[in-house]
């Protein structure tokens, strides 16, 4: 969607940028110029991210680089050294992409007091000490930088079965707005974007197990019948964290294929042929004519 160079000068920290959607967008980051820091748990998992981005980066003219620096988001002094770290070799740091998420699908009866601690502080808590760490280093040396938090369409409608998820995704996506009209006389922006099912091997592990997986079928509800491309979502997060979305701030944006419509309760009336619907509109209108006592 950007042009070429659209990120060029620009450094970004990707967190759990070693997989799944974080790994997509960094490489299209890195496509579009800017140099990346991804950060995980798992040093191997991204160093080898890392090598594969680099390998497809030197084959682009104009690519970005990409560093790779372990780091627990629950962690602060490991935030600060993926800071440091970023800084000593690209000089500065322009963006922050939220994208670290634990979660598993179970019912909340079942879950441990550690079950709910572990999502919430990886999710909110998470996503809190980075951008407040960042935040405080913007303001200090002057620097408007761009936010851009990894959310779910479940933080504004809610959802059974995630419910650690749902209540540190919603905590999120308040201190996204909350914080863009704070953060907004610093020129800082702070944004959300709200995926639908976009496959990825960590989420789907652990969102749709089996027996889960064979029971339903996440495309049937959504308008689009399909679930996302990681290519559709890197655009998008690629936009919000360029100048290009410069006066968009506190907003999520919504990327689900229709999804969240189904709520409309007459949504899912597809399976209706054409032949019911004349029966239908036959009885809606006997009906109408004996409201007017003309049956
Ligand atoms: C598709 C539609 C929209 C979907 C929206 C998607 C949202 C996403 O966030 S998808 C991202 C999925 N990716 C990940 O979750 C990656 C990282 N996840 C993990 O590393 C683990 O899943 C983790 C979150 C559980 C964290 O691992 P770790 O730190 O090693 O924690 P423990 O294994 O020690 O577990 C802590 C605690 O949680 C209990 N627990 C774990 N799994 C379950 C489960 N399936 N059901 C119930 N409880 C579970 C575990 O038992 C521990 O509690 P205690 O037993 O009290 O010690
Ligand atoms: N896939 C989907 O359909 C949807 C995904 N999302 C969101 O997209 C984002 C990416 O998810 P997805 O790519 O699917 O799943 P992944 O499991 O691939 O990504 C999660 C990443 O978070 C990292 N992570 C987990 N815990 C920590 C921690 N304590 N500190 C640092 N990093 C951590 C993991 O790396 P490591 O284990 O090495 O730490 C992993 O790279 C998440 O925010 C998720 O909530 C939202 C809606 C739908």
């Amino acid at each position: 969607m950007l042009r070429d160079g659209a990120l060029n000068g620009k450094t970004i920290i990707v967190t759990g940028g070693g997989t799944g959607l974080g790994k997509s967008i960094s490489r299209y980051l890195i496509q579009l110029g800017a140099n990346v820091t991804i950060c995980s748990r798992r040093q191997a998992v991204i160093d080898e991210t890392a090598r594969e981005l680099t390998e497809e980066a030197s084959q682009l003219t104009g690519a970005g680089q990409v560093l790779a620096v372990a780091c627990d988001v629950r962690n602060p002094e490991q935030i600060e050294n993926v800071m440091a770290e970023t800084i000593a070799r690209f000089g500065q740091i322009d963006g922050l992409l939220n994208n670290s998420a634990g979660n598993f699908i179970s019912p909340t009866e079942r879950l441990s007091y550690k079950a709910f601690d572990t999502i919430v502080d990886i999710v909110l808590r998470g996503t809190y000490y980075f951008t407040l760490a960042v935040g405080k280093y913007w303001i200090d040396n002057n620097i408007k930088g761009t936010v851009l938090n990894i959310s779910t369409t479940y933080a504004t409608t809610g959802s059974g079965y995630v419910v650690p998820s749902a209540v540190a995704k919603g905590g999120a996506l308040i201190m996204t707005k909350s914080l863009a009209a704070e953060w907004g006389k610093y020129g800082i922006r702070l944004n959300a974007i709200a995926p639908g099912p976009f496959p990825t091997k960590g989420a789907w592990d652990r969102l749709f197990p089996e027996p889960l997986a064979s029971m339903m079928d996440p495309t049937s509800r959504i308008p689009l019948k399909r679930v996302g491309e990681h290519g559709e979502l890197a655009n998008l997060a690629a936009f919000l964290l360029s100048d290009y979305s410069g006066y968009i701030t506190g907003e999520s944006i919504t990327i689900d294929g229709g999804e969240v419509l189904a709520a409309g309760e007459f949504s899912h009336l597809e399976k209706v042929t054409n032949d019911q619907w004349d029966m239908i509109e036959q009885t809606i209108k006997q009906a109408n004519k004996a409201s007017k006592g003309q049956a």
